[in-house]
């Protein structure tokens, strides 16, 4: 049974090393919600809260998410007593939607729950792997010649594929160059749904570029217009923001809407519902990877830990701290190595959170505790 007596909200300003952009926004100073919980016992969970500043991705931002966490997430997670995490996404059938911030709450419970059981976080999770395999993601560059040197760089490092961001317009601009400097290199693009179902002969044309898969190409809702697109694409299509839920994910592979799922735990929230996707995309023989964040070394750690379930087959998002932060918030920090990024063994989370670094990039945390039941 596990029984929290208090909790931190850190909110949270870091720096990218340089500016990261999607087709429909761009992010260099990331603000983000880092929730540390804490049991009767004195044993502390983290979790990371995605949303960021501005609404672009989905509809949550920083506000909403505190919001969310300080007056209806924190106080559901004070007032009863948890068996399992499992059981806590069912604790928050009562709040719609607003999944990053229930992902980073949740998160927290996990976090703690392995800790007790002295156990990494992926090994409770049911994941047997060792190493997980990596790529990188590539946002919108300055100049054909960033691009090249941006993808070359990651190439050489090691990392096993590589994604970058389109936008309506740019395609050939983007992937053209890419292709014909790597004609061999595992590529993929994001569009972040920029485009509509009349943009078709545009996107018919991405065919000719070998991608594994295009991810995202229309709007978040339009689980239906991704069926009749992938009819008429040779390229698999990949859906990250459509799936919010298992139900998504079983309506979008019942509706071939896609032939690859990137599970976020944000987007999803939380870890369990997360691997309720992977088991799901798993009996469907539907290849899932990891998707990221642009995370701090706890987002990161979460999703290193989900992506040592067996169905995790396409190497994800997650890429090594220093492809980010000049300094991240966790030690040691995540490193990779020919493109794989090691699990680590200690219980939990498996890295230490750096509370030098945290409060270096705080701008305010707020302290709650449980006064629900003081007597446990
Ligand atoms: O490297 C990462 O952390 C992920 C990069 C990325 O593509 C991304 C970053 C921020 C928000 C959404 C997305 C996305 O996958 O669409
Ligand atoms: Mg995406």
């Amino acid at each position: 049974m596990l029984k929290f007596h208090r909790a931190v909200l850190h909110h949270i300003l870091m720096t990218l090393k340089t500016p990261f952009a999607a087709s429909s926004g761009s992010t260099f100073d990331r603000e983000f919600i880092i929730v540390e919980l804490q049991d009767k016992d004195g044993v502390i969970g983290w979790g990371e809260c995605s949303a960021f500043s501005s609404p672009w991705y989905t509809e949550e931002t920083t506000k909403t998410a505190w919001h969310m966490l300080e007056d209806f997430l924190i106080p559901i997670v004070f007032e009863n007593h948890i068996e399992h995490p499992e059981n806590v996404s069912s604790l928050f059938r009562t709040i719609k939607r607003n999944n990053m911030a229930k992902a980073a709450i949740e998160e927290a419970v996990w976090d703690v729950y392995a800790k007790r059981n002295n156990s990494p976080l992926a090994s409770v999770l049911g994941g047997k792997k060792r190493k997980i395999e990596v790529g990188a993601a590539v946002g919108i560059q300055q100049s054909e010649k960033e691009l090249l040197h941006t993808v070359e760089r990651y190439v050489n490092e090691g990392y096993k594929r590589i994604k970058v961001k389109i936008s309506p317009g740019m395609e050939d601009k983007i992937l053209s160059p890419i292709r014909s400097h790597f004609p061999m290199l595992p590529l993929m693009a994001d569009a972040n749904s920029a485009y509509t179902l009349e943009d078709l002969a545009q996107l018919k044309k991405l065919d000719q570029y070998d991608l594994l898969m295009i991810e995202q190409p229309l709007a978040a809702d339009d689980i239906f217009g991704h069926a009749v697109l992938q009819k008429e694409l040779n390229t698999p299509i990949c859906l990250d923001e459509s799936i919010t839920s298992y139900r998504d994910a079983k309506q979008a592979i019942e509706q071939k809407s896609c032939q690859i799922i990137n599970i976020k735990v944000s987007r999803v929230g939380g870890l369990t519902e997360a691997k309720r996707i992977h088991d799901l995309c798993k009996e469907h023989q539907l290849p899932v990877w990891c998707g990221g964040m642009l995370d701090s070394g706890i987002g990161r750690a979460h999703n290193i830990a989900i992506s040592t379930l067996d169905h995790f087959i396409i190497p994800g998002d997650t890429s090594a701290s220093s492809r980010y932060w000049v300094h991240d918030l966790i030690t040691p920090e995540v490193t990779m190595v020919d493109g794989c990024i090691e699990v680590p063994e200690k219980p939990g989370i498996g890295y230490e959170v750096n509370r030098e670094q945290l409060k270096r990039f705080t701008l305010c945390s707020k302290v709650f505790k449980n006064t629900f039941n003081v007597n446990y």
